[in-house]
């Protein structure tokens, strides 16, 4: 049977101001990479600055690409990692999966998020540094626990209140953030104490090291 509500791939999941498409599960025995990624990268805490303040994260991050790039956010330079053979026949599945949604990309980078457990997040920001370009072209690949992630609008509010998109990422599932949706949107994963195991979250993304500021 079809389900009538489930979203097509086609479908815009935001209301306005930017465009996120949700492909679903592009993965057909997620729990094998998911143990394969936890134990053969070098992860390591991020270190975010808020307010001037540094933190160091409990949530555990690698970037990889090609070897001419590194990457430089919240003021910190990070080091990148060459593509491990698992993370690079990832990455042209998912370019693969884009294609059929006419986004034409080659990655050169890779930021991986492994939250050990449900009190791991990550904070509202947008993924607007200069070098992503105008408009980044994101695709997040979710590993492991389902955990939600949250859309929230950077001046629109309704009711006194952000507006707000939420959806559920599942172990395979695919979305894909383009347009102008870093310009106008933040998100988050939102910490979750009834997440029993580990998340780990492929994003893909296209830098150009000529933009840095
Ligand atoms: O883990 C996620 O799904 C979100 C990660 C994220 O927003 C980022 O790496 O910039
Ligand atoms: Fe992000």
């Amino acid at each position: 049977m079809t389900d009538l509500f489930a979203p097509k791939p086609t479908d815009n999941l935001l209301p306005y101001d930017g465009q996120v498409n949700d492909l679903g599960i592009v993965i057909d025995y997620p729990s094998p990479l998911f143990y394969n990624l936890v134990t053969e990268l070098p992860w390591q805490a991020d270190v975010v600055t808020l307010f001037g303040k540094t933190h160091v994260t409990t949530r555990q991050i690698v970037w990889m690409g090609d070897s001419d790039i590194d990457y430089q956010y919240s003021g910190h330079i990070r080091q990148t990692i060459p593509w491990t053979d698992t993370v690079f026949h990832v990455k042209h599945h998912v370019e693969q999966k884009l294609l059929a949604l006419g986004i034409d990309v080659n990655f050169n980078s890779c930021l991986l998020n492994y939250y050990p457990s449900g009190d791991d997040g990550m904070g509202y920001h947008a993924d607007d540094e200069r070098e992503l370009g105008a408009q980044p072209i994101i695709a997040s690949l979710s590993l492991g626990a389902t955990r939600k992630f949250i859309f929230k609008h950077k001046t629109i509010r309704q009711k006194n209140k952000p507006v707000k998109v939420e959806l559920y990422l599942e172990s395979g599932q695919l979305i894909v953030m383009h347009g102008d949706t870093q310009r106008f949107w933040k998100h988050s994963i939102t910490k979750n104490k009834t997440a029993a195991t580990g998340r780990i979250s492929l994003t893909f993304r296209k830098i150009y090291p000529n933009n840095r500021s």
